[in-house]
């Protein structure tokens, strides 16, 4: 095996690596980063056992430098009963009541954008959707207190998602904890501007007893909420968790909504039926939480565009112990399993003609077990993604809302992909708006 095993050709392209894998090798498949073994698995079944197995057997592997000193002791990076009482007391932040009230101000903030756009304007569309969802972020995280600081923060979370990115794809991931590149003293500043600032809100919170409970945002929640002894999160856990809600949630989304709008862009077809579903249920008003079960299209178009373009194209590794198995066959211990929702999702076995962009997949008549068993862009089991419904909701009203008013008309051409910490677009994509009213008046 060579020094640094697969790891030149993950760097060079990890998406055809993978597929490569899956369609040369099989469902189970060993590669290596490095020292470090992993096993890559493809087939549905296995993927569900994984996420279905118990955290002792399967349990997360912690990979990753910059990702700590980001999220610090946060669900995300916990175990055993610690990640269960974080899991329980960060929940309530994000449970379907509390979106319910986010929604407004995911429709607020996305039609704040539209009134900044006009007929003909060139837009660059992943920077839009940045902006536009690290507002969503920063008010249903923080309210409006972060005020004019919310820039610094989320230029420091920018920093630190992208030397993520580069140390997951690169060697960034073998090096020792102690290592100081440059990369991980920007990773360094960066998180020292996120507790500077988020650490001052949180002490500002806690002084003032007020903004918690039912109904506040995600801050107040974290702060209101207690465990089973009635012990509540420390002033730096609640920063853990609130830092790992904006970073879990905002890129995210944000690459998905992009993704969708070059997907639509260049499926008239899909698009004429997306506008023709908003005119009927919305009628030119903007969205609530209450139309999402009726935007029945809408949510077809952001399900077939998690598939084709899943923002978490790898989802954490896990590491076996204590004698776990799959499809029936022990595996054993010490045995690095991952997989990606990039490959599965374009597999032809549950998807047929994979690449194309097609929503009516998801017709309640037409969809099956085995397409909805290989669709997991938010993994799944106990650790499946605790904002699944707050991504799903916030996609659908975004895209409803300014799909509503305005055609984003995405320059021709084909966009390729940047797997970072996300899937990005590897280019700029840029796009000339046309106001909606405009087209059907005939100008
Ligand atoms: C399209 C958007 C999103 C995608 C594709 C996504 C995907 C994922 C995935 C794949 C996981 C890991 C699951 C596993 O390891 O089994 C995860 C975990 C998580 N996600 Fe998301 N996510 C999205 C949006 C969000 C949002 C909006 C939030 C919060 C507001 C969020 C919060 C979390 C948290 C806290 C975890 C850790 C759960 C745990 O370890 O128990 N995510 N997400």
């Amino acid at each position: 095996m060579p020094l640094l095993g697969n790891l030149p050709a993950f760097r060079r392209d990890p998406l055809a690596f993978f597929a490569h894998l899956r369609d040369d090798f099989g469902d189970v498949v060993r590669w290596s980063l490095g020292s470090r073994r992993l096993t890559l698995l493809s087939h549905p079944e296995h993927i569900a056992e994984l996420f279905g197995g118990s955290q002792e057997q399967f349990r997360p592997v912690d990979i990753s430098w910059v990702f700590r000193q980001l999220v610090g002791d946060s669900v995300i990076l916990s175990q055993g009963a610690d990640w269960r009482r974080k899991r329980d007391l960060v929940q309530p932040a994000v449970r379907p009541r509390q979106v319910r009230g986010y929604a407004a101000t995911m429709v607020d903030c996305a039609m704040d954008a539209a009134r900044g756009w006009a007929d003909r304007q060139r837009i660059d569309v992943e920077q839009e959707m940045n902006l536009l969802t690290q507002r969503i972020v920063v008010r249903t995280l923080f309210g409006n207190d972060l005020g004019d600081r919310a820039r610094a923060v989320a230029d420091a979370m920018e920093v630190a998602a992208l030397e993520l990115g580069a140390e997951l794809r690169g060697i960034g991931m073998l090096l020792p904890d102690w290592a100081r590149t440059p990369a991980r003293r920007r990773v360094l500043a960066a998180v020292e501007t996120i507790d500077a600032e988020v650490g001052r809100l949180i002490r500002a919170r806690q002084a003032a007893e007020c903004g918690t409970g039912d109904g506040a945002d995600a801050l107040g929640m974290l702060l209101a909420a207690r465990d089973e002894e009635g012990n509540r999160l420390t002033a730096r856990q609640v920063r853990d968790e609130a830092v790992t809600l904006w970073g879990a949630g905002h890129e995210t989304t944000s690459v998905g909504l992009t993704w969708c709008w070059y997907l639509l862009s260049a499926a008239p077809e899909v698009r004429d039926r997306l506008t023709a579903e908003l005119d009927s249920v919305l009628g030119g008003r903007p969205p609530t939480f209450d139309d999402y079960d009726r935007l029945v299209w809408t949510r077809q178009v952001v399900k077939e565009t998690l598939r084709l373009y899943p923002p978490v194209w790898v989802v954490v590794p896990r590491i076996t112990q204590g004698g776990a198995t799959l499809g029936g066959e022990p595996i054993p211990d010490g045995t690095t399993l991952c997989c990606s929702p990039w490959s599965t999702h374009r597999d032809p076995r549950w998807f047929p003609d994979p690449d194309a962009f097609r929503p009516e997949r998801w017709d309640a008549d037409r969809k099956d077990a085995a397409s909805e068993q290989a669709w997991f862009p938010f993994g799944g089991g106990a650790r499946t993604c605790l904002g699944a419904r707050f991504a799903l909701v916030e996609m659908a009203l975004v895209i409803a809302t300014l799909a509503q008013r305005f055609h984003l008309d995405i320059d021709p051409g084909v966009v390729g992909t940047a797997p970072g910490l996300q899937l990005r677009p590897a280019t700029a994509m840029r796009a000339t708006l046309r106001d909606r009213e405009l087209c059907l008046s005939g100008n």
